[in-house]
């Protein structure tokens, strides 16, 4: 079972309370041992979710939401394991990912079946998947191999390196981009100053969190802004219109997925501090 999250337009989320807006955009409750929990939203039919297998092997089932006979027939797949060691196996293939290891699965793969090493210390897989008309190669992707981009500076407190996993100078894909944003020691902030890109979505999963630590995260429009608190492990989706950033009460790790029209990462609005309300 799929849980489903229809699109919301700008001019109704202005008006959503804290609770709504939660129901709408805030994923939790990932990570559940032995379970596969899976968010689809309909901004760009993107599915982002958790595979977290320790007593048992997880199998990536189609449900009647993406009406397929596999989950693959028409999608691509993004994987970043954020827990110990572990195993995906790709119609027979296994992928070994250690700690922060990504893959990119391909479209057409019928079998996909998570592992983890030592059940005691099970793998955490995140994951998501995007609509997709290809089968491009299945990769798989060490921060090693991402792309690293530095930005930010520790005046402003946001500091930081994003890694751009599933990106066209890593890996082919249809549509998907996938990555990791790392903060250095007594950085706070990521992605401001803020942008949208009405072309894409984009989803936030914020990790590497202590537990009584929280993350502001800042959603809306440039002039109707709003916050969500984010625990660790914890996703969050961001429309086209929405600006996405986050200051946390201490230094976090946060995974970003775009799904739409383009996969040019820096084709972005910036948005002018002084321009947010
Ligand atoms: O730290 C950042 O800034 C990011 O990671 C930005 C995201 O990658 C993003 O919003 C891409 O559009
Ligand atoms: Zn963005």
């Amino acid at each position: 079972m799929l849980d489903i999250r229809y699109a919301s337009s700008n001019k109704d989320a202005k008006h959503f309370d804290t609770e709504r807006l939660r129901e709408e955009f805030h994923i939790n409750g990932l990570f559940q041992k032995d379970e596969i929990k899976l968010v689809y939203s309909h901004y760009d039919r993107i599915i982002a979710g958790s595979a977290c297998p320790a007593d048992k092997e997880l199998k990536l089932e189609a449900g009647k939401e993406i009406g397929a006979e596999f989950f693959l027939e028409r999608r691509e797949l993004g994987i970043i394991n954020v827990g110990a060691p572990g195993v995906v196996v790709l119609d027979g293939e296994e992928y070994q990912l250690d700690s922060r290891d990504g893959l990119y699965v391909g479209m057409g793969i019928k079998d996909v079946v998570f592992k983890s090493e030592n059940p005691e210390k099970p793998a955490k897989f995140y994951l998501n998947s995007a609509p997709a008309h290809k089968a491009y190669p299945t990769v798989k992707i060490n921060i090693k191999d991402a792309n690293p981009v530095k930005l930010g500076t520790a005046e402003e407190v946001n500091k930081r390196t994003i890694y751009q996993f599933v990106h066209p100078n890593v890996c082919q894909s249809c549509q998907l981009l996938m990555g990791m944003t790392l903060l250095e020691e007594g950085s706070v902030w990521n992605t401001m100053p803020a942008h949208t890109h009405d072309r894409r979505m984009e989803v936030y999963f914020y990790f590497d969190m202590k537990d009584d630590d929280i993350v502001f995260h800042m959603m809306g429009e440039p002039k109707e802004t709003r916050h969500i608190i984010m625990r660790n492990e914890e996703a969050v989706i961001s429309p086209s219109w929405s600006i996405h950033s986050g200051v946390g009460t201490s230094k976090y790790t946060f995974i970003w997925g775009m799904v739409g029209e383009n996969q040019t990462f820096t084709d972005m609005d910036h948005i002018d501090k002084k321009d947010l309300l």
